[in-house]
């Protein structure tokens, strides 16, 4: 399977919605699916802190927080910055009518976790954290919670991963459509592929492999 790099992981994203038709709700709800599914998986119900980004990696946390809450997992949501977007707005009620609350102070809300989701960033993001992640990234690091990344761990270099160990390392990681090179320096213990979308012709080149059965993720190493 082909390990990508940030351009080719935007430019597939593309294709999936002009060369094959996705919309972007139906490209989301099956990878927040998949996230829900692999850590239903691997973790018992309990109570689950999904820290929310701003981007679309967020909108699959968002979307996570539903299902895990229909699996029997109690959800909570930390969303310090809300995009107007109205996809973002119309997940936000959703969770909202599954009466997921929002909370603010984020080490209490750690404390009182079982487990953390990390859908800050996903492969769009560059550089280093800017506020108010950056506190954000650095409380997740002083946890001895186990967190669950969603498709990158977020502050890691898409490409290069964390070749300085300034961020966490998650104990699963959820590739989406493809692993990204960053995933090559993942060493937690679970590592699952999810976002079971991928026309035939694309899984194809991208080397993906067969999905199990009706499972909506594959459990990589
Ligand atoms: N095909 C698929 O596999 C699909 C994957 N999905 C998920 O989408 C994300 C990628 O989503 P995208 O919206 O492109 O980007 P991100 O969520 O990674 O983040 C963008 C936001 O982050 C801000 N940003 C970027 N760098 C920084 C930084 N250093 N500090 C703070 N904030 C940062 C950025 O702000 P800008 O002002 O820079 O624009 C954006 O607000 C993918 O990883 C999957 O999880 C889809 O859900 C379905 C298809
Ligand atoms: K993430």
């Amino acid at each position: 399977m082909f390990y990508l790099g940030q351009k080719a992981a935007q430019a597939i994203d593309v294709d999936l919605m002009s060369k094959y038709g996705y919309s972007i709700d139906q490209l989301m709800e099956l990878a927040g699916l998949s996230v829900a599914e692999s850590i239903a998986a691997e973790y018992q119900a309990g109570r689950v802190l999904l820290c929310i980004g701003p981007g679309n990696n967020g909108g699959d946390g968002l979307v996570a927080a539903r299902h895990l809450v229909q699996y029997g997992f109690h959800a909570s949501l930390f969303y310090p910055v809300q995009p107007s977007k109205d996809l973002y707005k119309a997940l936000l009620r959703q969770c909202e009518a599954f009466k997921i609350p929002l909370v603010q102070d984020l080490k209490t809300s750690i404390d009182s976790s079982d487990l953390i989701v990390d859908a800050l960033f996903g492969f769009s993001f560059k550089g280093s954290p800017r506020a108010p992640f950056d506190k954000v990234i650095e409380t997740l690091r002083n946890t001895n919670k186990p967190i669950a990344s969603v498709d990158i761990p977020s502050g890691w270099d898409v490409e290069t991963g964390d070749p300085q160990s300034a961020g966490f390392c998650p104990d699963m990681l959820v590739s989406l459509t493809a692993p990204k090179q960053c995933a090559s320096g993942f060493k937690g213990r679970f590592h699952y592929l999810g976002g079971r979308f991928v026309p035939p012709e694309m899984a194809s080149t991208l080397g993906i492999p067969e999905y199990p059965g009706t499972s909506n993720c594959i459990r990589l190493a």
